[in-house]
């Protein structure tokens, strides 16, 4: 037998579920809880996924933090049993805390269960205070962790939370590992609970309402309906009236100044006010005082690096489940074009393309040639074409550098002899 496996998992030959009398937890146990089990070892994850089935619970398994927390965008699970580390050799519980970190984070109510190693007491201890509900040794015994789990549960629907949280909102979740969307998430975090106005701003379709929504649901309004207004439709404007709480406010920058002034005196004092629009540049310095005390950028999804792939592979898992599909998987060659495509439409964009090829796909693979992305010689007679336009040409060079420095922006600026910002300024400007 496997030494990880002989020190790790109980004996199997004992029965999976101890009795009640054993941990003197009354019978019953069953409570059907939905439990996201988020572990590498594919024996330790199913026979712990066993011993809870048997307790009469859904368990589904992540084999990585990047899964879990595609999972978590997808689904509400009740408790969440947490490895601490991942990958062979590690042992520091840095991993498993930093995933910690995250889902409590997006979601500060989410019950949270850590497992480490017996020797993995200081990781526990840290796993405690950083907001784990409850931590488990392996090797454990299946009783006393489902008792643990249960636990957990009990106590997070019982306990009082001060305000209603993810859990009520349903908020969706940003998914992303890049440098881009870790500044993002911080921002979020920094500027969400205060009642400043907050303006998100980037290209239509990179996820801006996303980001607004998650600073809504990380603010004290969480749990609140968030009112959306499209300020472009002179009829919405009704809603303003009187209204209390939070509100989306989308396309200011579209106003014109007159109707820009208007607004700030629609707009009841002691409204919270958010805010989507593709730059804050047309807004008056009152109506950015009211709604854009600070400005959250969502970066373009070519500066995200290899979050393109993580995105799609989280659409692909997405749109089998909701389409009734087998299980989608991408060829290397659907994962190189990925990573190197330019998105019309930036993240909405990249999830057609892949919800498209999902249900055309026969058996759930899905090759480069099914994502219907424009070929390079595609893209080299639309520069031929261009080469008289200069908005074109530039847009076609960045593009290029973009891709050979597989969206590298440091090195494509190097490359382009420009200052990061200036290429950032350009990608979102020509869309890329
Ligand atoms: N980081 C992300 N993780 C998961 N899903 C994302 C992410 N970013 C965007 N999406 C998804 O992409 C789609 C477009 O996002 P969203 O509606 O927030 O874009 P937007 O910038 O507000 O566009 P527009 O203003 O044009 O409507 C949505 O389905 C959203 O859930």
């Amino acid at each position: 037998m496997n030494e990880r496996l002989s020190r790790e998992t109980p004996d199997l030959d004992r029965p999976l579920v101890d009795s009640a009398s054993e941990d003197g937890r009354p019978d019953g146990r069953s409570s059907g809880s939905a439990i996201l089990l988020v572990d590498d070892d594919p024996i330790v994850a199913r026979a712990i996924e066993i011993a809870l089935r048997l307790a009469g619970h859904r368990t589904e398994i992540a084999a990585s933090p990047q899964e879990a927390f595609s999972r978590l965008a997808r689904e509400h699970y009740d408790a969440i049993l947490l490895d601490m580390n991942f990958g062979p050799g590690k042992s520091d519980g840095a991993e498993g805390l930093a995933c910690l970190a995250r889902i409590l984070a997006d979601d500060p109510a989410a019950c949270v269960v850590v497992i480490t190693a017996h020797s993995g007491i200081r990781i526990a201890v840290a796993a405690m205070q950083a907001g784990a509900r409850d931590f488990a040794m392996k090797p454990w015994r299946n009783a006393e962790l489902v008792g643990k789990v249960e636990a957990a549960i009990a106590r997070t629907g019982s306990a009082a939370t001060p305000a209603p949280t993810y859990r009520a909102t349903g908020a969706p979740r940003l998914l992303g590992e890049s440098a881009a969307m870790q500044t993002l998430r911080a921002l979020i975090r920094r500027v969400a609970p205060s009642s400043a106005g907050i303006i998100v701003t980037g290209p239509s379709g990179a996820g801006r309402t996303l980001a607004a929504m998650a600073i809504h649901a990380a603010s004290a309004d969480a749990g609140t309906p968030l009112l959306r207004v499209d300020l472009r439709d002179q009829a919405a404007w009704r809603q303003l009236r009187g209204a209390t709480g939070t509100v989306l406010l989308r396309y200011p920058d579209q106003l014109d100044t007159l109707t820009q002034a208007r607004l700030v005196e629609r707009l009841p004092p002691g409204l919270r006010c958010l805010a989507v629009a593709d730059t804050v540049a047309p807004l008056s310095p009152a109506l950015r005082r009211r709604i854009a005390i600070v400005e959250v950028p969502v970066p373009p999804l070519a500066a995200r690096g290899d979050d393109s792939l993580l995105l799609a592979r989280h659409f692909a898992d997405d749109a089998a489940q909701r389409f009734g599909r087998p299980p989608a998987t991408l060829t290397g060659a659907a994962e190189a074009a990925i990573r190197t495509a330019i998105w019309p439409d930036e993240v909405r964009g990249l999830a057609l393309g892949i919800e498209r090829a999902v249900l055309l796909s026969e058996d759930g693979r899905i090759d480069a040639a099914a994502l219907a992305l424009p070929t390079p010689a595609a893209d080299a007679a639309v520069a031929q074409d261009a080469s008289f336009d200069l908005d074109d040409a530039e847009r076609a060079v960045i593009g290029a550098a973009l891709r050979e420095y597989r969206h590298n922006v440091t090195r494509a600026a190097t490359a382009l002899g420009l200052s990061r910002g200036a290429l950032y300024r350009r990608m979102a400007r020509y869309g890329l």
